[in-house]
């Protein structure tokens, strides 16, 4: 029997819950964020995605050509990523050149460990990285300024398109893996869980010097 992604959904909602709702998000669609605490989470997430850059350029050396389309989109995309957190981070005078905070430090570790895995788990940890932004965003519904840019560039429909073909790439790498590696799916589809639920929480433990 294979393993999908919605399967992992479903069998575990309150992990899936914790990572997408959280005060972090809420307070943005109310506008009552702490800007020092946006800031921090700005600044960590530019330094997560650079990770996270690494980390997909890893998955397509080892993807079949099949799914070379998607994961090239998704690198591409990430050059104007990049560029346009340091233009979010020069309008509010952040500095981008700053030490990861503890948990953004063990989530790149994290998907730094997932190299030594099978294509199905990076797949599967890769859907769920995006996905969970991609709910995140858009679950607490519209934004007020500043905020709307930043809700609308992960809930917008293209992204969720773009992670409904990750989803199916994972589903058909797992379609065909053994009950070891569907485990190791379903132990990455869980840490993804509890680092993004961590991510937003970092935002209020850290006592920030931005
Ligand atoms: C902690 C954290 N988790 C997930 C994402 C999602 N994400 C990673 S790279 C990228 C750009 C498009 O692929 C997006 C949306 C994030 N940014 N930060």
């Amino acid at each position: 029997m294979g393993l999908t992604c919605q399967q992992l959904l479903q069998k575990h909602p309150q992990a899936w819950q914790e990572a997408t709702i959280h005060p972090f998000l809420q307070e943005c669609q109310q506008g009552t964020i702490q800007p020092q605490q946006f800031n921090t989470w700005l600044v960590q997430d530019y330094l997560f995605v650079i990770d996270f850059t690494r980390f997909l350029a890893r998955i397509l050396a080892i993807a079949p050509p099949h799914n070379f389309d998607i994961l090239l989109a998704g690198l591409s995309a990430l050059k104007d990523e990049l560029n346009w957190f340091q233009t979010k981070a020069a309008e509010r005078q952040l500095q981008l050149n700053t030490d990861k905070q503890p948990t953004c430090i063990e989530y790149c570790d994290y998907m730094q460990s997932l190299s030594a895995t099978p294509y199905a788990v990076q797949a599967t940890a890769l859907w769920a990285i995006e996905l969970a932004y991609n709910q995140g965003w858009q679950l607490p519904g519209a934004m007020p300024p500043p905020y709307t840019e930043f809700a609308d560039r992960w809930g917008n429909p293209d992204f969720t398109t773009y992670v409904d073909f990750l989803e199916q790439q994972a589903d058909a790498a797992l379609s065909n893996a053994s009950e070891e590696v569907q485990q190791q799916a379903t132990a990455a589809f869980l840490n993804v869980a509890r680092l993004e639920k961590d991510f937003w929480q970092m935002a209020y433990t850290v006592t920030s010097d931005q």
